[in-house]
């Protein structure tokens, strides 16, 4: 199918190369100049695992195609997914300015039927109102749908959760609607769960806060186990033996970051507070998630006289490993207030340094590997999970830090064999 996509950021770029690596015609509108440069090179501004491949196959079997022209990317397109951002607002609901611009440059220019997708996060009602929206501004006598399609895709793993996605929701308020989705998925070959709009915009929200919600309770747990000498990741273990609870996201540590989680969560309050409903549990996650992200320096401040001209060693920068994605990211939270404390810090992120010095002014030297970061420091902080961090032996701490005293937002390490290896070592929930 001819396929066009607004957007080409984590989830609008995965979907485009997606949808041509299966045989879709796909054109991929933004308005960033350069990015569209970019990626008509075949060079990806994001790193994600396969994105780079994905990118230069579809360019090369000319499946794949990137413009700023919006107008003639939307005249003809059999369906239009929006994928624009909906960043967060001061009072936490959901910035749909993006959305609306899309909305509008499709009614400006659609000149045949379609079917506008909304892939980007929204809060409910939001495709009903697009699809007044557009319906009030086409300029051309043609009929255009909207379907909501929300996307579940993680960084770090995007290409493969969407070649590989537990399901696909699809919210759809005609048959015509779920007949031309269920035409673009068929070459995925997943389950297509189809509700209406509403349900499917619900069902975004849904799982991404239940996740956070996951996090923030073994978070607080994690607190309450230091103080009654158990160990989160025991107790963890012992949970996800059962199915109902599950394996996944139990993983205590220095507070859910990213795009998504933090926004989501407290967009969700407030459209539930714009009911006159207070969603409780939701509001519980996100309390518990903004002490969290500060909880290793609070416990470092307890050790510590001062870090004024204390060398510290910061290992990970970005959000999660496997992205250079520093939105919301915990290291953030942190590195201001050792910075305002006169700390001395090395950084070491494998693929999130360049991203960190373009976006923050951080007053802070960087170093390509974790041995050179750790070199002379007087204490160490780790933010990201990354394996390059994990794979450090508990010895390489003693035999380079001047004073090996770490402190881990990550659980990486055994606390018995850092113990062993003379570091004194702190982290969460144990
Ligand atoms: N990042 C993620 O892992 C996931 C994000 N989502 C949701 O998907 C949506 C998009 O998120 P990201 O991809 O992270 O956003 P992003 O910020 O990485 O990318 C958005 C892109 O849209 C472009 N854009 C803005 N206005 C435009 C317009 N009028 N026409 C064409 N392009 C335009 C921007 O230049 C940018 O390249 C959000 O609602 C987010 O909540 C959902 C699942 C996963
Ligand atoms: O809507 C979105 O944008 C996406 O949000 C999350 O994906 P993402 O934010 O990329 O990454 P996650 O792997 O979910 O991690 C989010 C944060 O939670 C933290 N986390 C995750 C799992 C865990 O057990 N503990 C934990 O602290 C991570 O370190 C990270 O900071 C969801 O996992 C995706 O399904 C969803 O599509």
């Amino acid at each position: 199918m001819n396929l066009t996509i607004a957007g080409t950021g984590y989830v609008g770029l995965v979907a485009g190369v997606c949808f041509a690596h299966v045989g879709h015609t796909v054109t991929c509108v933004d308005i960033d100049q350069k990015k569209v440069e970019l990626l008509r090179s075949g060079v990806s501004p994001i790193y994600e695992e396969n994105l780079e491949a994905f990118l230069k196959e579809g360019i090369a079997s000319d499946l794949l195609h990137f413009t700023t022209d919006y107008r003639s990317a939307y005249a003809s397109a059999e369906a239009i997914f929006i994928g624009v951002g909906t960043p967060e607002q001061s009072d936490g609901s959901a910035n749909l300015k993006y959305v609306a611009t899309v909305a509008r440059q499709i009614a400006e220019s659609v000149t045949h039927d379609c079917l506008v997708v909304v892939k980007s996060t929204v809060p409910v009602g939001t495709n009903d109102k697009v699809e007044q929206f557009i319906k009030d501004s086409l300029i051309n006598d043609v009929c255009v749908e909207v379907a909501s399609n929300p996307e579940f895709l993680a960084q770090g793993t995007a290409v493969h959760d969407m070649m590989h996605a537990a399901r696909i929701i699809i919210g759809v308020e005609s048959k015509n609607a779920e007949s031309v989705l269920r035409s673009i998925y068929a070459p995925f070959n997943l389950p297509i769960v189809a509700v209406k709009r509403r349900s499917a915009e619900m069902s975004k929200y849904a799982a991404n806060d239940f996740l956070a919600l996951k996090i923030s309770y073994m978070n607080d747990l994690a607190n309450l186990c230091e103080l009654v000498g158990a160990d989160i990741e025991d107790v963890a273990k012992g949970m996800a033996y059962d199915e109902r609870i599950g394996s996944r996201f139990l993983q205590a540590g220095i507070g859910y970051g990213g795009s998504c989680f933090p926004k989501d969560t407290k967009a969700l309050e407030y459209l539930a507070k714009q009911h006159g409903y207070n969603l409780k549990t939701v509001g519980a996650a996100v309390a518990v998630n903004t002490s969290q992200r500060t909880v290793l320096f609070k416990k470092a401040c307890n050790r510590m006289i001062t870090f004024n001209g204390i060398k510290v060693a910061v290992l990970g920068l970005a959000f999660k490993a496997g992205t250079d994605d520093l939105r919301e990211s915990p290291a953030l939270y942190n590195i201001p207030l050792l910075l305002e404390q006169g700390a001395d810090i090395t950084a070491f992120d494998p693929v999130a340094e360049e991203n960190c010095k373009k976006q923050f002014n951080f007053s802070m030297t960087y170093s390509p590997t974790v041995a050179e970061t750790l070199q002379g420091a007087q204490i160490c902080f780790i933010f990201t999970d990354w394996k390059e961090i994990k794979e450090t032996a508990p010895e390489e701490f003693k035999r380079l830090m001047r004073t090996p005293l770490v402190y881990d937002g990550r659980n990486l390490f055994d606390p018995a064999a850092m113990k062993a290896a003379g570091v004194e070592y702190y982290s969460i929930g144990r």
